[in-house]
Formats: C-alpha cells, structure tokens, sequence
C-alpha cells in the first residue's frame, strides 16, 4: 500500500483520484493539498481524504504521504517536485513535465541526484489501444516504422491559467502537443534519437499571444518522422487519433470521439457526455469508461507496481524533458520558419543510427518496386535494374481476361 497525496484539487487532480481510488484501489488518498480551502475542502469530503490543506509544502512532508501525484498547473509543477526532492518523497507529475526543457531537465536531474522515484504522467501512452498498438509494433507486426501521427484537437482547455502563456508556457503545442509526441516516441522507439523539427503555429481564433493551432514534423535520426496536430480551436469534441504507418503493415486508433458508441439525444435528460463535448443534443459520442479510456488505471498501476519493485515506469521524468526538448525546437521552428534541432544536452539513447536498406531483390540484376493485380486480373510487377537504374514493368496475363 502507497499512501498518496494529491497536490491539486482541479480538473485533472479530480480524474486522478477518481481513477486511483473508484475501483477499490489498495492505494489511499490520504492528503489533498489546493491554493483555496474551499476546493480542498470539497475534494476531501468528495473523496473521503483525511487531510486537506492549502499549504503545498505541509501536504508534501506530511507523515501519511508515502508519493506525490502533482496535478498543479505547468508553472508550478518545477516548485512542487523540488519541494519533493527536499523532502525526499516519491513524486509523479502530470504532462508537460516543464515548461520547457531547462525547467524539464532541472527536475529530472535533481531527483535523480536525491534517488528519489519520479514518474511522468502520460495517460495517453496507457491507454488500452495504445498498449496493445505498441505491442504490435515491438513484435515487428507492420515492420519498421516509417511515420507515426498524432492528433489531438479541441475547443480549448477548461482554465484560465492554461490561455496565459507565461504560466502554461505555450498554447496548444505545450498542452497537447506533449502527448502526441510522447505517442510518436513510443512507436518510433524511444532510444531513437529526435534529431529537428518543422512546425508551423498560428493564433487562428482565439483572443490570446500563444497559438492555438498548430502542426509540426519531428525528423528522427532512424529515417522515421513523427507528426503532430494540435488544436484548441477544433469544433466538435475531443478528438484523439493515432496513425502509424509501417513497412509490414498500418495501426488507426480512435481513442475518443468515435469509439463505436454513438447515441441520439433531444437534449432530455442529458448534461455531461463526454470530456470536452460541446452539446449534450443531437448525434452524440459518449465514451464508455473515460478514465479507463484515457489510460489513467493502467497508467497507475505501472507507476505504482514499478515504484515498489525498484524498477523504472513506462514513462519517465527523462521522456517528459525528452519531450519539452522537442517542443522548444517545435516553438523556434514556429517563429523561424526553418527546421531547428532538438537541443539535448543530456541523451541517453543510441546515437549514429542510420535510414536502413529494405531493398527486395527481384532477380541477381533487379531490385523489386510493386506489384499489383488489375481489374482485368493481369499481375504487374515493378522492377529496377540494379546498375543502369532503368524502371520496368512485366505484365503477367490474368487468367480469367476475356479481351
Ligand atoms: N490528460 C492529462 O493528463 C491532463 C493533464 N492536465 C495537466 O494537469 C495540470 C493541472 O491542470 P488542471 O487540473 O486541468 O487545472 P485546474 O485549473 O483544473 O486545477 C488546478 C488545481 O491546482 C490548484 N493550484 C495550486 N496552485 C495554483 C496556482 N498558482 N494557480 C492555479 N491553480 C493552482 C488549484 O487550486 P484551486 O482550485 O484552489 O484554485 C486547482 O485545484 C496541468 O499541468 C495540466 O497540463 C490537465 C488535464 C488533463
Ligand atoms: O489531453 C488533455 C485534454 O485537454 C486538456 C486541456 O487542454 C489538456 O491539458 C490535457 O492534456
């Protein structure tokens, strides 16, 4: 048993505890610490926690916090891990780990140097699609992975602090962002180093100096791209959506928005449907398990489990500053038009990787390109010669054609 305290009693703190303490967990809240008693207060009775406080630093060193869950916006997350570091607490951090990756770097290293547990938490890597996706592609089931996508838009986060750009530090990239690359390292692999990166982001609609759209190219040394879509101003929902594109083979996942669970309603009856859903009328897309959906469960139960085996999570303080370090070369692209590297001062992965060869030989003289059956059922097949360069095609006649 791990006795928690929650640092944040807002949108997400709230989800955390419902995801660590709704299914009977065997890992008790026990303080909740919040800048206003009044949210303090009702999270504690909302979810039978003990102690309730507005005191940040008498949360985190209270004798019944076994580990830390910071659920704080961006610009307090590096204040609350380092009181972590001296209060020597395990500590486990929401998304994005830093506002940028000096922030990032500073608190991986100095828990690293206290040898104190961190983890990072990144839902969208635990999600059940997800976990299995990632399988798939570590058994070899589409082969090397050429391009992974990752789609995150809405109509905007739900407070104010995220629209101010000093305190979230960016606009949607930072925000959601994060998870989409997060998504592209794990299929890419995460030992792959992230070499530049091409964005484009714009203020399209909204009132406010950070973008709220945006999409950027991330160019892995391995030959493989990543790409991200973010948006605070999409209509419609939220919609998360992953595509990976392989030499074997493709992986499509559809985490929220269309997850085959589609109903209809005049408006009777009905308040929330689902995170970030604009209308409770009309075609409507609920999600059935929101929390189990967005991976947090699964997510908790990985940082707990590696927590008491002394062993390392899934996702890392490392992979959140891995992570700011790519959105900082995203927000320079941004500004300067141009393909910025990712400045990574400490790398730990492999280095010198290089776009491998996949050439199919079709005979000693020619590498093979396509093949393909027509309608009139002929075979096509695309060939190369290895040293005059020329491109053929054989036509192999089918044997059902009547013309
Ligand atoms: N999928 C995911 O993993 C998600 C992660 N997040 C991340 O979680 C973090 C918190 O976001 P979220 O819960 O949505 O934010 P909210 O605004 O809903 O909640 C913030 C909480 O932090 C408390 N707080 C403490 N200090 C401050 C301060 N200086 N300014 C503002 N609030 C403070 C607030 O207290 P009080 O209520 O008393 O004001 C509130 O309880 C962010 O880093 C965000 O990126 C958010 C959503 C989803
Ligand atoms: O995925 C998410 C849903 O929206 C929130 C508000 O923009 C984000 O902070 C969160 O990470």
């Amino acid at each position: 048993m791990v006795k928690i305290c929650i640092l944040g009693g807002g949108f997400i703190g709230r989800f955390y505890a419902e995801s660590l303490i709704g299914r009977r967990g065997k890992d008790p809240v026990k303080v909740i610490y919040a800048r206003r008693e009044e949210t303090a207060k009702r999270f504690s009775s909302d979810y039978k926690v003990a102690h309730y406080t507005t005191d940040m630093e008498a949360a985190i060193s209270h004798p019944e916090t076994d580990m830390v869950v910071i659920a704080l916006p961006n610009y307090v997350h590096e204040e609350a891990v380092m009181l972590c570091v001296k209060h020597k607490k395990p500590v486990l951090c929401t998304k994005p780990l830093g506002r940028n990756a000096e922030e990032a770097l500073r608190m991986t290293l100095a828990c690293e140097k206290a040898g104190i547990f961190a983890g990072y938490l990144e839902d969208l890597c635990y999600t059940p699609k997800f976990l299995k996706s990632v399988k798939s592609v570590e058994s070899g089931a589409i082969g090397r992975v050429l391009w992974a996508k990752s789609r995150e838009t809405h109509p905007g986060p739900h407070s104010d602090w995220f629209w101010d750009l000093e305190k979230a530090g960016g606009g949607a990239i930072v925000d959601l962002g994060c998870h989409c690359i997060e998504i592209a390292r794990n299929f890419i692999g995460k030992d792959v180093l992230p070499v530049e990166v091409m964005c484009w982001a714009d203020t399209q609609v909204k009132p406010i100096e950070a973008e709220d759209h945006a999409i950027g190219l991330v160019k892995y040394e391995n030959g493989a791209i990543g790409q991200f879509e973010v948006s605070w101003t999409f209509r419609g929902g939220m919609d998360l959506r992953d595509e990976v594109m392989g030499t074997e083979g493709t992986i499509w996942i559809n985490s929220f928005l269309r997850t085959g669970f589609e109903m209809f309603s005049s408006g009777e009856g009905t308040d929330y449907v689902a995170e970030k859903a604009e209308t409770a009328a009309g075609w409507l897309f609920p999600v059935g398990d929101e929390a189990h959906e967005l991976g947090y469960p699964n997510m908790f139960i990985d940082m707990f489990d590696a927590f008491e085996n002394g062993a390392q999570p899934r996702e890392t303080f490392y992979d959140g500053y891995v992570v700011n370090a790519i959105i900082d070369a995203a927000y320079k692209s941004a500004k300067t038009k141009l393909w910025e590297p990712v400045e990574l001062p400490v790398w730990r992965g492999k280095r010198g990787l290089t776009k491998p060869s996949v050439y199919t030989e079709y005979d000693k003289d020619h590498w093979f390109i396509k093949e393909e059956i027509l309608p009139n059922k002929d075979k096509k097949i695309i060939i190369k010669h290895k040293t005059t360069g020329e491109v053929i095609e054989k036509r192999i006649i089918g044997k059902n054609t009547t013309g």
